[in-house]
């Protein structure tokens, strides 16, 4: 019997350990006989790889990078997390979303109303039921303290247009990400990530036991190196 789609995004400030247990957790439900989409926001396609250089590394105001981030955003949904929902795929998104309502809206200070319009425009009539705004099963929040996370990215590869911003900023965005988890509570999952690697992936392999989806044996075998 065929199984659902699932979609599950992991957020939180620059630097908060995401990227370091996507791929380990891929694994873990790639071993329970699930296939896996691995994708990344913005960017997962071609066009929205290209939209996403010039996110990260060109001047530009906060509607811009709102416009650009919505449209490859939309190319994503329909060329690759679409297609992987209705074959029945996990799809494990490193952003989606609340990145944008965090860093654009919390962080730069863009209009909130605004995002909302370009989200419901650029996430509506690509689902089976067209008027299903499409949204995460699940969202793993990595909440970490913009000041340690500046240290374990101090050094580790060149800033890009983010992570070059100052600490207040990523205050901003983390508030915006606790705002974003407060009014959507069933969907969010809180990791504390200050924790050490193999605590964080503790955190996380017990949400997705508890939800039913991973099962214990599978989740106590992985894990980051
Ligand atoms: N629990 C942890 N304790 C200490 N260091 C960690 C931990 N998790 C990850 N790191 C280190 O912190 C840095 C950032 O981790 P990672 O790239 O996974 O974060 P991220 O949330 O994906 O960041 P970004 O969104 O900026 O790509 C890496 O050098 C990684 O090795
Ligand atoms: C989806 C999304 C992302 N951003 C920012 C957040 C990060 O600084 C970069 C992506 O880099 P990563 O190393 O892949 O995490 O883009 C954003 O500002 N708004 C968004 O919607």
């Amino acid at each position: 019997m065929s199984r659902p789609g699932l979609f599950i995004t992991f957020e939180g400030i620059d630097g908060a350990g995401k990227s370091s247990h996507i791929e380990g957790l891929a694994a873990a439900f790639r071993a329970q006989g699930r296939t896996v989409t691995v994708s990344r926001e913005p960017g997962g396609t071609p066009l929205a790889e290209k939209l996403r250089e010039m996110v990260l590394n060109d001047p530009m105001d906060a509607l811009t990078e709102s416009l650009l981030i919505f449209a490859a955003r939309r190319d994503h949904l329909r060329n690759v997390i679409e297609p992987a929902l209705a074959r029945g795929d996990v799809v494990l998104c490193d952003r989606f979303t609340d990145a944008t309502f965090a860093y654009q809206g919390a962080g730069r200070g863009f209009d909130l109303d605004v995002l909302s319009t370009l989200e419901r425009l650029a996430q509506t009539g690509l689902a089976p039921d067209a008027d299903l705004m499409r949204e995460p099963d699940l969202t793993v929040w990595f909440d970490l303290a913009p000041e340690v996370a500046a240290e374990r990215l101090a050094g580790a590869r060149v800033p890009d247009r983010f992570e070059a911003q100052p600490v207040e900023f990523f205050r901003r965005v983390a508030q915006g990400y606790a705002d974003r988890a407060a009014a959507a509570p069933q969907r969010f999952a809180r990791l504390d990530a200050a924790q050490d690697r193999h605590r964080v992936w503790q955190q996380l392999t017990s949400v997705f036991v508890r939800k039913g989806w991973l099962a214990i044996m599978v989740a106590s075998q992985g894990g980051p190196q």
